[in-house]
């Protein structure tokens, strides 16, 4: 499986291309349109959100309900193009710098002076609109296509909030899958400590009214993956790596962890490795899940836990200081509009990139022509090593 992704942050649509999903999958565009709208929703959100209803329209590789085996075309619009037409369309641009809105002031902590430096544009207006996090409700679409796949082989998938701006939630390590599910979206920073989230939500509120911002911890959680998925002969088919580097190319993603992760460095080797033991009912199983779920770049059969560090949103209201490419001036940047805290929804953006990883590696390891025979493929796999 793979996926490419096209569009602007204020352009006509975001596009999205996903191949090599079997066929016969049952998928639907509710499945997708729920996922989008996770994506746009939590506490923090600046005014953009308020524009945008994000909704798939899907243009190919589908029909009545069933994957074809072709590529899946994905799209969804921006609403705010309209507010943008000037700018972003295709006729030909005026002269006039104010109505193309040119930006020749680089913002700290974005792609833009780098990515002007690098394509050789003086209007940075041509970076600034793809490296923008609106491609992650594209990287969403996609992910939501490999969620559905995950989902007809008994494997769930959740994302949610374990801390922002150094309020930490809870442990909850037994708290089943429903309730991380429905816990998750009652809370409006979905996060699984509701006393937590109301001081996660004040901070919030703190830093808007500071002009600052704030970032946080995500975690995904996955149950149902069979041991063995993954492999440890080759770094590039290594499960775990592959999910850092997905998770770390999430925009203003800075760090990966599986387990206990980082901790593991502070402790002896008996305060981090995982016990192995056996019963009839479930086949080989840990005592513990320090290690996150993986081994040797392959999964145990254990939940897979993964978090990812999210840096503050780098677009303040309280200004940083910059050079204008053009006359060399420093300025202090200025903002329209911005997201303080986007940690609620990069919780389900983390959890959209994981599961196309997790899912492509599945597509990888099992017959992938044909969804039954797939799942048929796992079901016997997941017996033989219940016995192993
Ligand atoms: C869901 C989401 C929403 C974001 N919203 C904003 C925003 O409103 N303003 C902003 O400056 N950065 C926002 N970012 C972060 C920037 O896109 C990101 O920091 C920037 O592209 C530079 O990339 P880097 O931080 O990975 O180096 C958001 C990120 C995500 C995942
Ligand atoms: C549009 C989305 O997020 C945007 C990500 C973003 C950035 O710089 O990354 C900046 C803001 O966009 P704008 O400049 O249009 O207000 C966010 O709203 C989205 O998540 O769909």
């Amino acid at each position: 499986m793979r996926y490419l992704t096209a569009g602007e942050s204020h352009g006509k649509q975001l596009t999205t291309i996903v191949e090599g999903l079997p066929a016969n999958l049952p998928i639907s565009s509710e499945d997708i349109n729920e996922s989008l709208l996770r994506r746009q929703k939590g506490h923090g959100r600046g005014k953009r959100m308020q524009i945008e209803k994000d909704l798939v329209d899907i243009v190919g590789g589908i029909r009545h309900g069933y994957t074809l085996g072709s590529p899946i075309a994905l799209v969804v619009h921006n609403d705010d193009f309209k507010h943008w037409i000037d700018v972003m369309g295709e006729d030909p641009v005026a002269e006039d710098q104010n109505i193309r809105r040119v930006v020749t002031r680089p913002r700290p902590g974005h792609a833009d002076l780098n990515g002007a430096i690098k394509y050789g544009h003086r209007d940075m207006r041509n970076i600034l609109e793809r490296s923008s996090a609106r491609e992650t409700g594209a990287r969403v679409a996609a992910g939501a296509v490999a969620k559905t796949l995950l989902k007809n082989l008994d494997i769930e998938i959740i994302g949610y909030v374990k801390e922002i701006a150094g309020i930490k939630a809870k442990e909850y390590e037994d708290m089943p899958m429903n309730e991380r599910k429905d816990i998750s979206e009652e809370s409006a920073v979905r996060c699984l400590d509701p006393e937590a989230s109301q001081k996660m939500m004040d901070a919030i509120d703190q830093a808007k009214k500071d002009g600052d911002s704030i970032g946080g911890v995500c975690e995904v959680y996955i149950e149902g993956l069979p041991a063995g998925l993954g492999s440890y002969v080759h770094y590039d088919r290594k499960l775990d790596g592959r999910i850092a580097g997905a998770v770390c190319s999430i925009n203003a993603f800075k760090g990966v962890e599986f387990g206990i992760g980082f901790e593991a460095a502070r402790k002896n080797g008996s305060q981090v490795h995982d016990e192995i033991a056996w019963n009839k009912e479930d086949g080989y199983y840990r005592k513990s899940n320090r290690l996150g779920g993986f081994e040797g770049g392959m999964t145990t059969g254990m939940p897979v836990v993964v978090k990812g560090v999210m840096k503050p949103i780098p677009t303040l209201y309280k200004p940083l200081q910059s050079v204008d490419i053009e006359t060399k001036e420093v300025f202090n940047a200025s903002i329209e509009r911005s997201d303080s805290c986007a940690v609620p929804a990069a919780a389900v953006v983390m959890e959209h990139v994981v599961a196309f990883e997790v899912a492509k590696a599945i597509t990888e390891q099992f017959p992938n022509d044909q969804f039954p025979k797939l799942k048929e493929a796992i079901d016997q796999y997941r017996e033989e090593i219940r016995n192993f």
